[in-house]
């Protein structure tokens, strides 16, 4: 961080923000418009890797978005400053006092903070919202608290948005997302089936083991390439019917053609149309393709 940022007080919140869904966003809104009433930054305080990733051995989290996704989600609703501390065993183990002093005041100059009654911090999570008024007093910030019914909708949301993706249930998650879950990833080459039974894919690499991917299955997408908006339709999967397959995320999108290996591009899942299955041939996989496509596009003119 640099030092001019000390500069400028700040109003602020801390906490996990994956996904960025409805409940958070009903939290950040409130953080913006008090930044306009009393002049200061709305901003973030937020934790990278996810401590369970850090504390604990064999961790399997998944999270909803990638730290750069939930960078761009933030700004997107307004927050103009986002702290991500490195999330560290030496992290877990300041006081409570040398996180406050440290790094809500002497780094960040925070005049507010936004929390909930229910927020711990500082070693072994012992320090809660009452030790926080104590230390607001000395350090002289103000607290506000957020409600418990806020609190409710936050952690109900992200279990359910993560159950509802597991689950294939991409209406659902994007209900409670309030925009659209997206991959981000990069184009790779695959093994050049695609363009053999005229369904050419382009192979999608999402480098960050930890972000949450769907249920396997057949999702009609869109996503934007050169600044031109293309809908298309991605398969998650281990694609049984071709031999010694390694798994992949593959989108084939309708009328394009154009060559995007290596460009990095941004997948919306807007609804799931079946399964993965296993055929018997080729051809057989391809009339199967040309239905999805039917499908796909029925959805498309539903929605557009
Ligand atoms: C919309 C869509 C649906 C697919 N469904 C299946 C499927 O049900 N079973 C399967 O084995 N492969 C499925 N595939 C994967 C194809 O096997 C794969 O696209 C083809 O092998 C091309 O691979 P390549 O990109 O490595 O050339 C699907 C691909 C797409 C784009
Ligand atoms: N309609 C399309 N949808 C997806 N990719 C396309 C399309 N048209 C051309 N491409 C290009 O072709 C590539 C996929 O061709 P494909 O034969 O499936 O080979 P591979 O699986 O080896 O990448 C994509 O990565 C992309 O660069």
């Amino acid at each position: 961080m640099s030092s001019n940022h000390r500069r400028f007080s700040k109003i602020l919140t801390i906490g996990t923000f994956d996904g960025v869904h409805i409940g958070h966003q009903k939290i950040l809104k409130r953080i913006v418009n008090l930044s306009k009433e009393k002049d200061l930054i709305p901003s973030v305080l937020t934790f990278f890797p996810h401590p369970r990733m850090v504390l604990q051995q064999n961790h399997s989290i998944k999270l909803l978005n990638t730290i750069a996704e939930r960078r761009m989600l933030l700004e997107k609703f307004g927050i103009e400053l986002i702290c991500v501390k490195t999330f560290t065993r030496e992290f877990a183990n300041l006081s409570a006092r040398a996180y406050i002093k440290d790094i809500l005041i002497n780094e960040l100059n925070t005049k507010q903070v936004l929390i909930g009654y229910d927020h711990h911090f500082g070693k072994n999570r012992s320090a809660n919202i009452n030790d926080l008024k104590q230390f607001s007093e000395e350090f002289d910030f103000e607290i506000e608290e957020i409600s418990a019914e806020d609190i409710a909708e936050v952690t109900i949301s992200s279990t359910k948005i993560r159950n509802a993706l597991n689950n294939g249930n991409i209406s659902l998650a994007n209900t409670y997302l309030g925009y659209n879950y997206f991959l981000t990833g990069k184009v790779v080459s695959g093994q050049s089936i695609g363009r053999t039974i005229d369904f050419p894919t382009a192979n999608i690499f999402i480098e960050e083991d930890y972000k949450l991917i769907p249920k396997d299955g057949v999702y009609v997408v869109k996503s934007i390439i050169n600044d031109t908006q293309y809908y298309g339709m991605m398969n998650i999967g281990s694609n049984p019917t071709i031999k010694n397959k390694p798994r992949s995320i593959e989108v084939h999108f309708f009328n394009f053609e154009n060559d995007i290996y290596g460009n990095q591009i941004v997948i919306e899942l807007l609804s799931r149309l079946r399964d993965e299955h296993k055929f018997e041939t080729l051809e057989a996989l391809q009339e199967q393709l040309r239905l999805d496509r039917e499908s796909a596009l029925v959805y498309i003119k539903s929605v557009e």
